[in-house]
């Protein structure tokens, strides 16, 4: 029951439904257990003595009590249906924020799939239970304690008699739970294979079709289907097994019912109408007793939904606000970032060495800062840490003097615009796309971003032009297109420092040439990082920092590097060796003889 304390706060505002749920599935009940007495009544007090003037009357009661129970009825159904979908919407909501505070290092181990059965069937788990379960579980409790002491009421030794049949049926109605359970948690685990096969084969389907792998996935598919019909099958088992097996015990209690009830009606010590009260009482205490695996079954299946969702809940942040945290005035801030002596370890990779190592930089407002190494050097690690994606694990960086970890991270962030080499798009229009930073933009805003990334004309020439909306992930554009978006929404919110991560790869040289122009247009005065490979993106940055496994090997202009032998200026012959000249200008040592750089 700890699960369920926890997660009152998402219930416990509606408790007078929860109570309306269980009083009025109680008081059904009970009312339930009078049509056996009025029958009793009817055939003691008036069939048997021939008084027939009390019959219109009982039916008349009879049908005031249906009339009552259903009333009950609708305030079960009517307040567990509020109360679970209340809290069903409470807890998505909580869940679905959770996972916008939530930081990059949790995304980094976590599964989707997963996360969204979360937040679909153990969501569904606990609205149903709280709101119906729960009920009905107490309902049963009910049901045995007021229908045993009627039948007490009207003879004792007969309902020991049949009391003794309970145990058993109580037995095997929990075994039964313990049979089903494994084969719900299997299908359940089996749903949860089948859909990510299939969110995978959808993602994925350019590169399936692309290496002609269509039957192996399908292969795969069937595999998983198989698991899952084999598990609905061993399902279909258990039930084969276990329905006849209660029903057949519970019905022991009745033939004994009979049995000696009737022996006694033969002589006389218990009244017919007794005998008929008795079966109709038994009958309804023994039908929830049959579903009494099912109530312990949804129990665990929603505390185990409930330990789910409360882990995600929970679970720590590992980046967040201090209490004292500065809030940054965008008037103000300048864009001065310096990083001390600063060192980072991905903590869930504690096997890797340290992504990065004794890195220091210092980026006045306006610098421009290159990034160059080979993957896994360590350049998104180190923009990451500016922006707090991970905190810094020693050293510091700070912005306009403040320690980053010291300002709100939602103002830092706004002061920041990242460009990821794979650029995100969402299955929306264009036009939101650009403006998703600021979605306040005008138009015309949206549009001079478009033209400053080089977008404008490509987005002009579709049927739809700015309202066009794009796939998911940005299906039906290419890389480059992609790119330009992506460009263009950072552009739109004008940032103090904008970051892009490789973000040009797919362009072609004089496009992104003409939106280095625009960047440098726009963010004058401002500060940016560039990451790249290609030494035509990085050649006019104000310092660039060579990286190799976290480590910086080298530092300075374009024109310093190319002089000096190190991974820079290897990078440069390979790239430049088809334009000789150009190298050779480049590359001529100050005493003016020439350095012979390419071979063969
Ligand atoms: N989220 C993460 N969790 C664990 N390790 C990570 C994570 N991100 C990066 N790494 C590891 O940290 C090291 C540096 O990675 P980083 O992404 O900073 O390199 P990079 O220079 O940007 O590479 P690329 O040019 O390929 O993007 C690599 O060894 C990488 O495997």
């Amino acid at each position: 029951m700890d699960i369920f304390r926890a997660l009152k706060t998402y219930y416990w505002q509606d408790k007078g439904f929860l109570w309306g749920s269980v009083a009025g599935l109680a008081i059904a009940t009970a009312l339930g257990l009078v049509y056996p007495l009025l029958l009793k009544s009817l055939i003691d007090d008036m069939i048997l003595p021939g008084k027939y003037s009390g019959v219109l009357g009982l039916s008349l009661s009879a049908v005031g009590i249906i009339f009552v129970k259903a009333g009950f009825q609708y305030v079960h159904g009517f307040s567990g249906g509020r109360l679970g979908n209340k809290l069903a919407y409470r807890l998505r909501n909580a869940c679905y924020e959770k996972l916008q505070k939530l930081s990059f290092s949790y995304y980094d181990t976590a599964k989707t799939g997963d996360l969204m059965s979360r937040l679909t069937a153990d969501i569904e788990g606990i609205r149903q239970f709280i709101g119906f379960g729960f009920a009905q579980l107490l309902n049963t409790g009910f049901l045995l304690v007021f229908g045993f002491t009627m039948m007490f009421f009207i003879d004792w030794k007969i309902t020991l008699m049949t009391f003794a049949i309970l145990p058993v049926l109580g037995f095997v109605a929990i075994r039964f739970e313990q049979n089903i359970h494994p084969v719900f948690r299997s299908i359940r685990s089996a749903v949860g294979r089948l859909t990510v096969r299939v969110q995978e084969n959808i993602t994925g389907v350019r590169t399936v079709k692309s290496f002609a792998r269509e039957p192996f996935e399908i292969n795969k598919f069937v595999k998983e289907n198989v698991d899952y019909r084999d598990n609905h099958l061993q399902l279909a088992g258990v039930w084969a097994k276990y329905f006849p097996m209660i029903e057949f015990i519970a019905n022991i209690s009745v033939a004994a019912l009979l049995l000696v009830g009737g022996w006694r009606v033969i002589d006389g010590s218990l009244s017919l109408g007794d005998l008929v009260a008795l079966s109709g009482m038994l009958g309804l205490i023994v039908a929830p007793l049959w579903t009494l695996g099912f109530q312990i079954n949804a129990y665990t299946q929603s505390k185990a939904s409930g330990e789910r969702l409360l882990e995600l809940l929970n679970q720590p942040v590992a980046v967040k606000n201090t209490p004292n945290s500065l809030v940054l005035d965008d008037e103000a801030v300048k864009g001065h970032l310096r990083y001390e002596d600063v060192s980072f370890r991905y903590t869930n990779r504690d096997d890797l060495p340290s992504a990065l190592l004794g890195f220091n930089l210092d980026a006045p407002a306006g610098s421009m800062i290159g990034l160059l190494g080979g993957t896994g050097s360590g350049k998104t690690t180190a923009i990451g840490l500016l922006f707090r994606a991970y905190d810094v694990g020693e050293g510091s960086i700070t912005l306009d003097g403040v320690d980053v970890r010291n300002i709100e991270i939602e103002t830092l962030r706004r002061e920041i615009a990242i460009v990821f080499q794979e650029s995100f798009l969402f299955s929306t229009t264009i036009k939101e796309n650009i403006s998703y930073g600021r979605p306040d933009a005008t138009t015309e805003e949206i549009e001079e971003a478009a033209r400053l990334a080089q977008a404008d004309g490509f987005i002009r020439e579709l049927p739809l032009g700015y309202d066009t909306i794009v796939g998911e992930r940005g299906m039906g554009l290419s890389g480059g297109q992609k790119q330009r978006i992506a460009i263009a929404r950072a552009l739109l919110s004008k940032p103090k420092i904008l970051i892009l991560d490789d973000a040009t790869s797919a362009l072609d040289m004089e496009t992104e040439h003409e939106i280095q122009l625009a960047i440098r247009k726009v963010m004058s005065g401002r500060t940016v990082f560039v990451i790249a490979h290609r030494i035509s993106t990085l050649r006019r940055a104000n310092e660039i920092l060579v990286l190799d496994r976290g480590h910086t090997i080298q530092r300075g202009t374009h024109d310093k590097l190319v002089r000096q032998p190190g991974l820079y200026r290897e990078t440069y012959r390979i790239q430049y060796a088809d334009r000789p000249e150009e190298l050779n200008e480049r590359l001529e040592p100050s005493d003016g003889s020439s350095e012979r750089l390419v071979s063969g």
